[in-house]
């Protein structure tokens, strides 16, 4: 019967990656993505920027938005303090699940130290509910990854929700591949934002792309 291409990432990664091993399970994505299958992955090269800012802000709170299959999920995951509150939100339930089994895969499920919370459902219903149901007041660290049209308007809805503060970090993919214009004109004409992006590519083509990182200033 048809394999989906998400399940062929989940068996790329049960055949070539170490249970327990971060790591691993990102060169059996990046390997798979690059040899067999293209797959919307943030990859290596904007991977290794997404590994600089999680270093850089050493986040206590982190919440990611679109899961896809656990990719950048794990990268972050791997990268957090011991302490660190982690949330990433899937609407897809079929990522989801495929995303639960590859962050087990990697050993970030069981470990105490870090366990990426995965939420299905859509972005716009949970963010309201993040406070109460997570005990999270503010985000130290945000990776927007999901629908790019929804980047503006789930931005919008932290603020109101008060989820973002002064030295809160976004970092959005894709502002150019597919795009989100509407929320790279919005966070550049803002005074609460100090913008500036990362160049690099699309993940595994050598398309244009950039990484775009705010830091909140007000
Ligand atoms: O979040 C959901 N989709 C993935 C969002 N991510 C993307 O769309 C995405 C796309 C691309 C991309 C780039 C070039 C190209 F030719 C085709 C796709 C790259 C990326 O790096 C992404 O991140 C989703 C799905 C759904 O059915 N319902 C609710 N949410
Ligand atoms: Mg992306």
């Amino acid at each position: 019967s048809f394999v989906s291409l998400r399940q062929r990432i989940l068996s790329a990664v049960q055949k070539n990656a170490t249970r327990g091993d971060p790591r691993s399970v990102i060169r059996a994505i990046d390997q798979f993505c690059s040899q067999k299958e293209w797959a919307m992955n943030v990859g290596n090269e904007k991977g290794c920027i997404l590994d600089s800012v999680v270093s850089e802000v050493n986040p206590a709170t982190v919440l990611e938005l679109g899961t896809y299959c656990g990719y950048s999920t794990v990268r972050i995951a791997s990268l957090l303090p011991p302490y660190a509150k982690f949330i990433t939100l899937e609407f897809n339930p079929d990522f989801a699940a495929v995303a639960r089994q590859v962050i087990a895969w990697a050993g970030l499920e069981d470990k105490v130290k870090i366990k990426p919370c995965l939420v299905e459902g859509a972005s716009s219903d949970w963010i309201p509910k993040i406070k109460e149901q997570f005990g999270i007041k503010t985000f130290d660290l945000v990776f927007l990854d999901h629908w790019k049209e929804h980047y503006l308007s789930d931005t919008k809805l932290m603020e109101e929700c008060g989820l973002l503060r002064k030295g809160s970090v976004l970092l959005a993919d894709n502002v150019i591949c597919p795009g989100a214009p509407d929320y790279v004109e919005y966070v550049r004409s803002s005074p609460r934002y100090k913008s500036h992006y990362f160049r690099s590519h699309l993940e595994y083509t050598k398309a244009e792309e950039n990484l775009w990182y705010l830091g909140i200033i007000e």
